[in-house]
């Protein structure tokens, strides 16, 4: 049973004023049994449940007006809020305050352990919710689709389970209701309120109800994820290797075969981290783990000997200070400094030779790249976002930019540079995995403009380079000078990062360079023991097109036709180089 806090809700019933109760509270006990008696109860789950609900609402003064249920009125009390000073964390509060909370209806084995997790709140009635079915189970916890009676509006009701007496385990859920308190986002799902009583052992807290988690989106075939998600996990399975048998077996995803790996990965942790101290190492090997049973917990990571072993983190006043600069004006300045270059003679150049080539592919310029003097290594992640992204989408125009925001031509002229009558937009980072408002479900319907190819904000997460050309469908290829620029801001990019890697090891500083990390998953020249791993400075980029039962062969087409395009690439340069 139980009761529930809400700051929105006007709640039924109850048989006594809380104002009654607060009034009565601390000292007086016995008084509050009489009226821990004098409330209705049911059974619920086995469990007594006490009716009784109010409602709080907090005031900018720090006041609370609390709203007695009874009857529907609704009577408002104004009281000091239960005022903990300072008191971080979870644990004991004052004894005073403690009274306070078991005489608003908090039973007191939850406020004496964790008084600052419930402080300001006031339980809700199991009785104002109607249980409608179970919808899930969890480690700790069994859910219940139920409905808000007061409010008219389905909930979900995550019984805890724990055991009341072990102030440990309390300790241990209240965490859990202290931080989702403190979490108030579009895209997490709200704790609204919490369910108990004075006399009851158990808690259920009140969320806002979710139609969907991620084991049922992944068992619905109709669904299908979108390239950049099942690209990602592939990314994962590379490094971290493919997970056994045992551990799909355990997921019970019916359609799990969209996610495995056509090739079993072998695990690449230890080569791709080999720089490394081997207390870092081991730190990363035991985070990595895509089993989370086998993943180490981040008490224990706190606990690792790479925290207490040299070089030991550095006094963060001792950092380097550099006047502001952002990515976009780095990007104006590059756009400067090729104008005035000449720069825009081979930009002509390019254009015309990639428009002698049909198709998408003809913009990426080899020669663009072999003038710009990138590594092999460097025009070959072009080429592969490149190649990939067009795979994906041959006939539309690709611009990196917001992932799930759609460019229209007219879009894209309002980022055009007025200097340069480049088109220019600012590359972004991938978006959440799950997009806000529900996902595209394949790229073909997203939108009827052109779309964003997330292969490219990928690419550009990983320091890949990300090419892209202005394309439509009844249009000729047209070459954008962009496309000049980002072996430039490539090569500036690695020239950045080597720059401040020299400059950690210099100053031994522990700045984790989350690009480095990812450049370094990128697997080296060594072929992998079962032959999938990269060979020469071959990048396997992972993943197919979007979910598919051909997944292996398409995976295979791609590499191939990567393979391909840098032969092309290559023997371009030798050509080049020779005139
Ligand atoms: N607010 C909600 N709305 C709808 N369904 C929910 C809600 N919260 C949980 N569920 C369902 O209940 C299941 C169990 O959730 P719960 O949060 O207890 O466990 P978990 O977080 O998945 O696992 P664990 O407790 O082991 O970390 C979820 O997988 C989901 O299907």
């Amino acid at each position: 049973m139980g009761c529930i806090c809400s700051k929105s809700s006007a709640v039924e019933d109850n048989n006594e004023s809380i104002s009654k109760k607060l009034q009565s509270s601390s000292t007086r006990t016995s008084e509050l049994n009489v009226l821990r008696l004098s409330s209705s109860k049911r059974v619920e789950g086995g469990v007594d449940v006490k009716v009784k609900a109010s409602l709080n609402e907090k005031k900018s003064n720090g006041s609370v007006h609390l709203y007695d249920d009874q009857n529907g009125r609704k009577k408002k009390i104004e009281k000091t809020e239960f005022t903990v000073i300072d008191h971080p964390g979870l644990g004991r509060v004052p004894k005073a305050i403690e009274g306070e909370q078991v005489a608003a209806g908090w039973p007191a084995w939850l406020s004496s352990v964790a008084g600052d997790a419930i402080k300001g709140w006031i339980p809700r009635s199991a009785d104002t919710f109607e249980r409608l079915h179970k919808i899930g189970q969890g480690t700790y916890s069994t859910v219940y689709k139920a409905r808000d009676v007061t409010n008219q509006k389905i909930v979900a009701l995550k019984k805890v389970r724990f055991d009341n007496l072990d102030p440990e385990s309390v300790k241990f859920m209240a965490r859990e209701i202290h931080i989702l308190r403190k979490l108030d986002h579009p895209n997490i799902i709200k704790l609204e309120g919490l369910i108990t009583s004075e006399t009851s052992r158990s808690l259920y807290l009140v969320f806002e109800y979710m139609e969907h988690d991620l084991t049922g989106l992944v068992s619905n075939p109709s669904i299908k994820f979108s390239e950049p998600q099942v690209e990602q996990l592939h990314r994962i399975f590379k490094l971290c290797g493919s997970p056994s048998e045992d551990y799909w077996l355990k997921l019970r995803l019916p359609h799990s075969t969209v996610f495995k790996p056509p090739h079993h990965y072998r695990r690449c942790v230890a080569d791709t981290f080999k720089e490394y101290s081997s207390t870092a190492l081991k730190l990363i090997e035991t985070l990595l783990s895509v089993d989370p049973s086998q993943r180490g917990t981040a008490a224990a990571a706190l606990k690792s000997e790479f925290f207490t072993s040299e070089p030991l983190p550095c006094d963060p006043s001792s950092l380097p200070k550099y006047p502001p600069s952002k990515e976009i004006d780095a990007k104006m300045r590059d756009e400067a400094t090729r104008r005035q270059g000449a720069v825009g003679e081979r930009e002509k150049k390019v254009g015309s030779a990639a428009r002698q080539e049909k198709g998408p592919r003809a913009v990426v310029s080899t020669k663009d790249n072999a003038d710009l003097g990138a590594s092999i290594q460097q025009v070959k992640h072009h080429s592969i976002s490149k190649n990939r992204s067009e795979l994906s989408y041959p006939h539309r125009e690709h611009v990196s930019g917001n992932q799930g925001f759609p460019h229209r031509q007219s879009d894209v002229k309002e980022t055009e540079n007025n200097l340069s009558g480049h088109f220019y937009r600012r590359p972004s980072h991938s978006g959440p995995l799950v997009p806000g408002s529900g996902w595209p479900r394949g790229v073909k319907e997203v939108d009827n403009g052109p779309p964003v190819s997330n292969r490219v904000n990928l690419a550009k997460l990983s320091g890949l380079v990300a090419s892209r050309t202005l394309l439509s469908e009844d249009q000729e290829p047209k070459p954008v000078p962009f496309l000049h620029r980002k072996p430039i801001e490539v090569r500036r990019s690695v020239e950045a990062t080597n720059g401040s890697e020299s400059r950690r090891r210099r100053d031994k500083k522990r700045i984790v360079d989350h690009s480095q990390i990812v450049n370094r998953r990128v697997p080296t020249e060594k072929s992998t023991p079962d032959g999938h791993g990269s060979s020469g400075n071959k990048i396997y980029m992972s993943g197919p097109l979007l979910a598919s039962n051909n997944m292996d062969q398409m995976l295979k087409d791609h590499d191939r036709k990567i393979q391909e395009f840098s032969r092309r690439a290559r023997g371009e340069k030798v050509r080049t180089q020779r005139k």
